[in-house]
């Protein structure tokens, strides 16, 4: 299990440049070199200010295609819905040009467009250039949460699916995921996470234990072509 490449800063702000920095950098690389660049980015609230630097980037943003690494079962008008802040905080100014590609489908059930989403998250494409995740403090990362059903085929190396269906044993609502190969094979991967006590959680979830306890670990035990990036801030 390789080391993760470890980036400490004093402040969120400076986390929020140099990340955004760098994943522009890789996005403008990909554009440069294959015309065009995949970006899939978590929700939660810990991406906010990262997203809000990133979006200012000066590449060409029509070239970019921008997905999720997981939703909430939710529409766009639920306070919820992961979608409804990426649009807020990211999709806007000059990466308004951006092609997103959402999860929800209006439908009671995931279950019932599963199809429908693998088909459109395959036609993505190649790797992701870019993955960034966030943690939460039970160690889940994506909607890859602890002993939830719907876990393992989230984290199935072999699995020819894009996209899983997961229900979180402490929410309400359903959630759909990329899955661990769509997630571990990106050219970039990064972890993001701020404040002591996720410090502490990463420390715990590099520590020996079961995946399925804290899901985070697929992606420290994964064989990737390069490293795992760290980003954390107090
Ligand atoms: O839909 C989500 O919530 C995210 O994709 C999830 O994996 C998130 O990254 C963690 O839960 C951390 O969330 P915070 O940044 O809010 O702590």
């Amino acid at each position: 299990m390789a080391e993760p490449a470890f980036h400490r800063y004093e402040t969120r702000e400076a986390l929020a440049e140099a990340l955004a920095a760098g994943v522009a950098a890789v996005l403008a690389g990909a554009i440069a070199t294959e015309g065009e660049a995949r970006l899939a980015v978590s929700g939660g609230s810990t991406p906010k200010l990262f997203f809000e630097k990133l979006s200012g980037a000066e590449i060409d943003w029509h070239e970019v295609t921008v997905t999720l690494v997981d939703e909430r079962w939710v529409p766009e008008e639920n306070a919820r819905s992961n979608a409804a802040m990426l649009r807020r905080h990211l999709l806007t100014g000059r990466a308004a040009a951006a092609h997103f590609v959402p999860f929800y489908e209006p439908s009671d059930m995931p279950e019932e467009v599963l199809d429908t989403l693998n088909d459109r998250f395959h036609r993505i494409g190649r790797n992701f250039d870019a993955v960034i995740l966030g943690m939460g403090n039970d160690g889940h990362t994506a909607s890859w949460f602890p002993h939830a059903p719907g876990l393992a085929g989230c984290l199935d190396p072999n699995t020819d699916d894009a996209v899983a269906i997961v229900h979180p044993l402490d929410q309400d609502e359903a959630r759909v995921t990329l899955t661990f190969p769509m997630i571990a094979d990106a050219r970039f991967l990064a972890i993001h996470i701020e404040g002591e006590e996720k410090l502490k959680t990463l420390e715990a979830a590099r520590a020996a234990g079961a995946v399925e306890a804290m899901p985070v670990r697929a992606v420290f035990g994964a064989a990737r072509p390069g490293p795992l990036d760290v980003f954390w801030a107090p």
